[in-house]
């Protein structure tokens, strides 16, 4: 991996829904570049095509047009199978809702995506542990998401996309459902983590005073990333 190669990068990325009312283009040549420790805010109004972007980005979906490079490897190149290791060892995702698995418990919930890449079960405990305690769950660890709180639920989603030392971080209003207060703890938490960890961070947000927390503002504007 060329350390001169941006983590990051998207190239004139399209993507067309087909719908009941025709073809609906939401990204028409969309490009971006995520530099090595960058932390960038997406923040455009709802239905532009932000959860889009990111899905793309994150490899979760291939473009119709236009190509992801990550670390300088062009996604479109490689196989499913390819894009599910880069996914599962290059990039973390933080969803709005947490999407953690509700028969686990927190503690194996990151354990589970390092054994998926071969992560030993004792050391994949210890990086989990280690992680969680990073987010003040320490004695919670074993409870299940449905005993855990908003934002502990969402510091274990996030501590699940870090478990795999990702070199970038996608985010989709990773505090959109929690209460002012706490979203703004979870928030700066997972900033400290993303810069303690120097990676690169797109992290799509409504809340004007969490992009401000960012390096620099993008928006969506007729389906292509513009300055903000
Ligand atoms: N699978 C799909 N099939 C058809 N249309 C879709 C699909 N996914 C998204 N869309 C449409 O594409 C547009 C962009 O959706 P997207 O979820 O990317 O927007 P967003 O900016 O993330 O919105 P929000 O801020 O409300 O989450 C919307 O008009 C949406 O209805």
């Amino acid at each position: 991996m060329s350390e001169t190669e941006a983590p990051l990068r998207l190239a004139g990325v399209e993507r067309r829904y087909r719908t009941e009312a025709g073809e609906l283009p939401v990204l028409r040549g969309a490009d971006l570049v995520l530099a090595a420790g960058e932390i960038v805010a997406l923040v455009a109004p709802s239905g532009t095509g932000k959860s889009t972007l990111l899905h793309l980005a994150g490899l979760l979906e291939r473009p119709d047009g236009g190509e992801v490079f990550v670390a300088g490897r062009a996604a479109g190149t490689l196989s499913d199978a390819g894009r599910t290791a880069i996914r599962r060892g290059t990039i973390g995702f933080v969803y709005q809702f947490h999407h953690l698995l509700p028969e686990f418990t927190a503690e194996e919930n990151v354990v589970l995506p390092q054994l998926a890449a071969g992560v030993a079960r004792g050391a994949a405990r210890d990086r989990a542990r280690a992680l969680l305690a990073g987010f003040g769950l320490r004695g919670r660890e074993h409870h299940a998401p449905g005993r855990l709180s908003g934002g502990e639920q969402q510091r274990v989603a996030i501590a699940r996309a870090l478990a795999n030392r990702p070199r970038i971080l996608l985010a989709d209003e990773p505090t959109g459902n929690l209460d002012v207060g706490t979203a703004g703890l979870v928030f700066e938490e997972l900033l400290a983590a993303v810069r303690g960890q120097g990676l690169a961070a797109l992290i799509a947000t409504h809340n004007p005073e969490l992009a401000a927390r960012m390096d620099r503002t993008v928006t969506l504007r007729d389906g292509r990333v513009v300055e903000g």
